[in-house]
């Protein structure tokens, strides 16, 4: 068991005690914003506009309908386009049941429900994101997230550290177990399509991955904030994934993207599936799939939760542009290289963004 770390009277007025609070903890506490989370002009990517400003651009995230993509050409053309543009998409009929979904939920809203005391036999370690904790600091100058999150290695099964895998509510592996081999289904079943609308070789991405597929889940919980426009529950940012899958809460949006310079909010279906590009994607497709900016924003009422997963190479494994993409009309654009967690963690603490080193 980890141990929980010292909240003491006195040490909850310091500097470093607050960093180590849990989100939840400091919104318990409804007089005072600690310093660290209080988010600086530079993070919100110019003037881009913020909860409650209507955005310009009126069209929505696209859906896609996943159970067409072997049938229908045109709904694979709009996968193709809707990857190319915005980075990611709505998936309906996707072939996970709502009422599965629903449990997903469930497990993840009780886990964080419960006391803090219960929560802490879970904490991660200072240095390692594994765990369930807050923000993990990795330089003075980073801004905290508004968000308390449990992170998990899922995949591959033999490196899983079960210490961490909560044994309350009592179902909560079981069920984890089953959504991440469907969603693995579902994850090989979408890079074919995406390689199929390139006219490329069916298993041209899956080919990248090599023998031990990785999987992270990020369980997500956001606590209302009395003030809502200072912080982030996750600054923008752009995840180092090949897909990522998001369960978004059935009710409180937060979610939005980055599209065409402008930050569009991400709506609720409630049994689909946000599924985004991620960079090491991006440059598998030699750039014709984007991954996408996105951040969420908090509100000040409502608890917001989400379950990410996100789809990786084996771990040390070099991913690079597919051969069939790199021609003389269309030259590389990226080297080969190997994405780890930790790296992305760096950069994003520092506001940068992995792939931008990866460019020729
Ligand atoms: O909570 C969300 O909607 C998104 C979270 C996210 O972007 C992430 O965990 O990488
Ligand atoms: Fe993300």
């Amino acid at each position: 068991m980890v141990e929980s770390q010292s909240t003491s009277a006195t040490a909850m007025e310091n500097h470093d005690s607050q960093t180590n609070k849990q989100v939840q903890e400091i919104a318990a506490d409804y007089n005072h914003l600690p310093e660290r989370y209080i988010r600086k002009q530079d993070e919100q990517y110019g003037s881009l506009n913020n909860a409650g400003v209507s955005s310009p651009i009126t069209q929505d995230i696209p859906v896609i309908d996943v159970s067409l993509l072997t049938s229908s050409l045109s709904e694979l053309d709009k996968l193709k386009s809707a990857v190319s543009s915005w980075g990611c998409f709505q998936a309906i009929n996707h072939g996970i049941e709502g009422s599965f979904l629903e449990k997903v939920r469930e497990i993840s809203e009780l886990f964080f429900r419960f006391s803090g005391e219960e929560k802490k036999k879970y904490l991660r370690a200072e240095d390692n994101i594994e765990g369930y904790g807050n923000d993990m600091v990795l330089s003075e100058k980073q801004t905290l997230d508004w968000n308390d999150r449990l992170y998990l290695n899922v995949l591959p099964k033999h490196q899983r550290r079960l210490q961490f895998w909560p044994q309350n509510p009592s179902n909560f592996r079981e069920v984890v177990d089953e959504y991440v081999s469907k969603i693995e289904l579902i994850n090989e079943f979408l890079l074919k399509a995406l390689a199929r609308s390139l006219n490329l070789e069916e298993t041209s991405f899956l080919d990248q991955y090599g023998t031990s597929a990785t999987m992270q889940a990020r369980f997500n919980y956001y606590p209302p904030c009395p003030w809502p426009d200072k912080v982030f529950g996750v600054k923008a940012h752009a995840d180092i994934s090949i897909l990522t899958f998001l369960l978004q809460d059935k009710e409180v949006e937060g979610l939005q993207v980055l599209k065409d310079g402008q930050w569009v909010g991400v709506p609720i279906l409630p049994h689909a599936l946000t599924i985004s590009i991620g960079d090491q994607l991006e440059i598998m497709s030699n750039g014709i799939f984007k991954s996408p900016m996105h951040r969420v924003l908090i509100n000040s009422k409502d608890a917001r939760m989400s379950v990410a997963l996100f789809c990786m190479p084996q771990t040390e494994k070099d991913i690079g542009p597919v051969d069939g993409l790199v021609t003389d009309e269309t030259p590389r654009l990226y080297k080969n290289v190997t994405f780890t967690v930790d790296s992305f963690f760096n950069n994003y603490q520092k506001g940068r963004r992995a792939i931008d080193a990866c460019k020729i």
